[in-house]
C-alpha cells in the first residue's frame, strides 16, 4: 500500500519539546516524566506515521502520557505539529529508531502499554528480518511492560499477523519465557467520520473494504 504525502508544516513552527531526537530522550529513563507537564503512566507507540492514534489517544486518555516514535522525520514533524496545535501536554514525538529506544533506554516494567499499528510488512522473505515485530523487540516488550500492561498489535497483513503469533508462541515455549498472554480479541471500533479511526492506515484499510487483524497481549502478573 502506498503512502500519501504529508502536508507541509510551517517552517517557522517552534516544535521544541514536542519533536525530539534520540539524544533528547531521557537518559537515565527515570527522568522520562520531564518530557511532559506531569508524571503519568507512560504508553509508547512504535511507528506513529502521521500521528492519528496519538492525537486521539492523548485526548481520550489525559491520565496517561504518550511517546510516539517515528523514524521518518517528515511524519514525526507532522504528528508533533498536530499535538502542538491541539495543545496536548501529554504527548510528544521522537524522530528515531524505536527499537533502539527500547534496547538502550527503556527500563524493566516501566510502561503501561506498547502500541504497534500497521507496521511496515517487508513482504520479501529476505527483508523479513527488518520487521519491527522481531524476537529481540518482542523480548523488550515483555521486559518493559509493567505487570498487567498491554501490547496492542494491529495489521492488515494476515501473514505478518500469523507469523508474529508464531514467534510469540515459540518465545513462550522457550526459556526464559515471554511473559505475555494472548492474543486477546479486539472488536472493530465504530468509526463515524474521517478522524474517527484508530490510525491513518486503519482508515485506508477499512475504506478499501479489507480486513484488519487486531490483537492485545497482556503482561503476566497484573
Ligand atoms: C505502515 S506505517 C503505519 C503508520 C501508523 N502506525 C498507521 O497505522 O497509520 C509504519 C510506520 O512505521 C515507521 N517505522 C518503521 N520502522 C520504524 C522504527 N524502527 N522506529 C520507528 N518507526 C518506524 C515507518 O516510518 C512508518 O511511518
Amino acid at each position: 500500500m502506498g503512502r500519501r504525502a504529508v502536508r507541509n508544516v510551517h517552517e517557522g513552527l517552534d516544535l521544541t519539546g514536542k519533536l525530539l531526537s534520540f539524544d533528547d530522550l531521557p537518559n537515565p529513563w527515570e527522568n522520562a516524566a520531564s518530557l511532559f507537564d506531569v508524571d503519568r503512566p507512560l504508553e509508547i507507540e512504535v511507528g506513529s506515521g502521521k500521528g492519528l492514534f496519538l492525537r486521539r489517544a492523548t485526548a481520550a486518555n489525559p491520565e496517561h502520557n504518550f511517546l510516539g516514535i517515528e523514524v521518518a522525520f517528515k511524519y514525526a514533524r507532522f504528528a508533533a505539529a498536530n499535538l502542538l496545535r491541539d495543545g496536548r501536554t501529554n504527548g510528544v514525538i521522537a524522530a528515531c529508531d524505536a527499537l533502539r529506544v527500547f534496547r538502550e533506554l527503556v527500563p524493566d516494567a516501566s510502561l503501561e502499554a506498547v502500541h504497534v499499528y500497521f507496521p511496515d510488512p517487508w513482504w520479501k522473505a529476505r527483508h523479513r528480518k527488518r520487521r519491527v515485530l522481531n524476537e529481540a523487540f518482542l523480548a523488550d516488550v515483555g521486559r518493559t511492560l509493567r505487570p498487567g500492561g498491554v501490547l496492542h498489535f494491529w495489521t492488515d497483513v494476515e501473514e505478518y499477523y500469523v507469523s508474529t503469533l508464531e514467534i510469540i508462541d515459540a518465545m513462550r515455549a522457550a526459556s526464559p519465557r515471554l511473559p505475555l498472554t494472548g492474543p486477546h480479541p479486539v472488536e472493530e471500533p465504530e468509526s463515524e467520520h474521517d478522524l474517527d479511526f484508530h490510525t491513518h492506515f486503519e482508515r485506508r484499510t477499512r475504506k478499501n473494504g479489507e480486513p484488519v487483524y487486531r490483537s492485545e497481549f497482556v503482561k503476566l502478573g497484573g
